[in-house]
């Protein structure tokens, strides 16, 4: 399987990249420290988000950042996309996996700590798991169940997980310390008057929050000596 870092997780909406563009809103993500990008266009049809996401396959290429295509499992395979993002009601996992096959990203939400149980983990590479909190984002979304609602999702599997719904800067540290790897977000970043520093806030405090929590640990280990 292709390698991957959840840790800042942009997730594209035409809407409200309307400003400048999906392309270029991710563009300038990834220079401010965006590892993850999904095309999530709901409106547009296959053609459509093959078309925006080769533009994008190409504005990631060398970038190191992966590219994950929401819902359309044949818009993935056409883009030649690093993975795809299922829900709960879209196609199911197993099937999903036979089509992009072995070497590709496999994301899957989950809302409860049941469905993140029932997750399998030789099928499915991370889990998407929220909502932490309400959204107009996704107007459609399941019962916010914040940070301790994640912490139950995050500990009842072994798949890496990003956490999602209504996330900002604030949110960094809570997410993390909930056993998530990343935070994935949608209008902290698509919409804002500068996407790029946007994403370098959201970059800078998660890595702000490792060292601490490392150094911490370190602290802790020379108390136990
Ligand atoms: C990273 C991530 N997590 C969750 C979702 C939501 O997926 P889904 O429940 O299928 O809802 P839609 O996004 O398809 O409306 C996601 N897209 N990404
Ligand atoms: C795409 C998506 N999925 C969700 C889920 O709970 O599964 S919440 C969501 C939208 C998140 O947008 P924002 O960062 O603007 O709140
Ligand atoms: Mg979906």
């Amino acid at each position: 399987m292709r390698s991957f870092d959840l840790s800042l997780y942009l997730v594209l909406d035409p809407g409200l990249c309307a400003g400048i563009g999906m392309v270029e809103t991710a563009r300038a993500a990834v220079a401010g420290g965006a590892t993850m990008v999904q095309l999530r266009d709901k409106t547009g049809g296959t053609a459509r988000t093959v078309e925006i996401g080769r533009a994008l396959k190409d504005a990631l290429a060398g970038t190191g950042a992966r590219l994950i295509v929401n819902d359309d499992v044949a818009a993935a395979v056409a883009i030649g996309a690093d993975g795809v993002h299922v829900g709960q009601g879209d196609m199911a996992v197993a099937e999903a996996r036979a089509r992009i096959g072995p070497e590709a990203i496999l994301g899957l939400s989950v809302e409860t700590p049941e469905l993140a149980a029932a997750a399998d983990p030789a099928l499915v590479d991370y889990i998407g798991a929220g909502p932490v909190f309400a959204t107009p984002t996704k107007p459609d979304h399941e019962q916010a169940v914040g940070f301790d609602g994640l912490i139950a999702q995050i500990a009842a599997s072994s798949i890496p997980a990003v956490a999602i719904g209504g996330l900002k800067v604030r949110h960094v540290a809570p997410v993390l310390a909930a056993g998530a790897r990343g935070i994935a977000v949608v209008s902290a970043i698509c919409g804002q008057p500068d996407p790029e520093a946007a994403a370098r806030d959201l970059a800078k405090e998660i890595e702000a929050v490792r060292s601490r929590r490392s150094e911490n640990g370190s602290h802790r280990a020379s108390l136990d000596r």
